[in-house]
């Protein structure tokens, strides 16, 4: 036990998380395996179920028993009285990650430095609608403000493919510094432009934006997890999403293990997002990820004309 209270609190967390994350994905699998999805309508274009509010039940419970100095913030607001069960309280760590060596400037960070932002369930309308590999289980770690790591966790990974519930749904994890695991990175291909954008949340704005961007595929898919999974495996260069909606739950994890390959993920005007515990939850600047900060995210990013950045700033001053 003395080698594992020495590690840090960074790789402590990321390896809980790991674990409470895969328990989360099977709260997910279960609840669509029972078919009673327990939809609740939260405003336009916006659902809960059941899984979502399990599954958040399972990660914050879990995250706060085993971190209970951190903040951690999750995307539903859910009843005190919900009943926790006890095979949702997840105390293991994934042995693992305790294998690397905490990268120099994740060392002496402190509980107080730390904010955890909880997906529970990326994707629920198209959970809903049988589109099972759009669904992800996201946890972001941040660290004074910014994205540094997460657990992308993938529920029906396979499930074209797998009949068995019990052996589907993969993990991915990042850390700034580390690097990602648990798939095969891969580059986008060279010579033309794929871009993955929303399925379900589309406008004139968006559409004004990605036909500036002259792409020859647009992958229109849901879950901002996904997207960035697309992204990470060589299947888009980008992810556009010059709106609003978007919320930090969203694209903390998926920063955080973009980042950790080389990739970017800024607003559309290039800043960065922030991930402090009384920071706005919405996106206000829509989201550009890209596979590579260097070069295709100053690309995209030069694609957003004045009109799209005007409409996004009109869009903001409403709120
Ligand atoms: O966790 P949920 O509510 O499913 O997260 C949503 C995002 O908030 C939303 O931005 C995504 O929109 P698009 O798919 O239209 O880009 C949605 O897919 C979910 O990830
Ligand atoms: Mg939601
Ligand atoms: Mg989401
Ligand atoms: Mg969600």
């Amino acid at each position: 036990m003395l080698w594992k209270m020495s590690n840090s609190l960074v790789l402590k967390i990321i390896a809980s998380s790991i674990n409470i994350s895969k328990q989360a994905g099977v709260i997910v699998r279960d609840v669509m395996k029972k078919g009673d999805l327990g939809v609740v309508d939260k405003g336009i274009n916006d659902l809960q179920t059941e899984a979502d509010r399990r599954a958040q039940n399972c990660i914050i419970t879990s995250l706060s028993k085993q971190f209970p100095k951190i903040s951690i913030i999750g995307e539903e607001t859910l009843d005190p009285n919900d009943k926790i069960e006890d095979h949702w309280m997840v105390t293991t760590y994934d042995e693992s990650v305790f294998k690397h060596k905490c990268p120099e400037e994740w060392l002496n960070v402190t509980d107080e430095d730390i904010v955890v932002w909880v997906d529970p369930l990326d994707g629920t309308s198209e959970y809903t609608q049988g589109l099972l590999d759009h669904v992800t289980v996201l946890i972001g770690l941040s660290v004074k403000g910014r994205a540094i790591g997460g657990i992308i966790h993938q529920p029906f990974y396979n499930y074209e493919k797998e009949t068995d519930f019990s052996k589907l749904g993969r993990t991915i994890w990042g850390l700034v510094g580390l690097g990602a695991f648990g798939f095969t990175h891969k580059q986008p291909p060279v010579g033309k432009v794929i871009v993955t954008t929303t399925r379900s949340h589309s406008s004139a704005t968006i559409n004004a934006a990605i036909d500036a961007i002259k792409p020859d595929e647009v992958l229109r898919v849901g879950g901002a997890g996904h997207k960035v999974l697309l992204v990470i495996e060589g299947k888009a260069h980008a992810y556009v999403f010059p709106s609003r909606g978007c919320k930090k739950w969203d694209t903390c994890a998926p920063e955080g293990v973009l980042q950790s390959l080389g990739g970017r993920l800024t607003d559309v005007f290039g800043a960065d997002l922030l991930y402090d515990k009384d920071v706005n939850h919405t996106n206000e600047l829509g989201v550009l990820a890209t596979h590579d900060a260097l070069t295709a995210h100053p690309f995209f990013l030069s694609k957003f004309t004045d009109d799209v950045k005007a409409s996004l700033l009109s869009q903001q001053q409403r709120v």
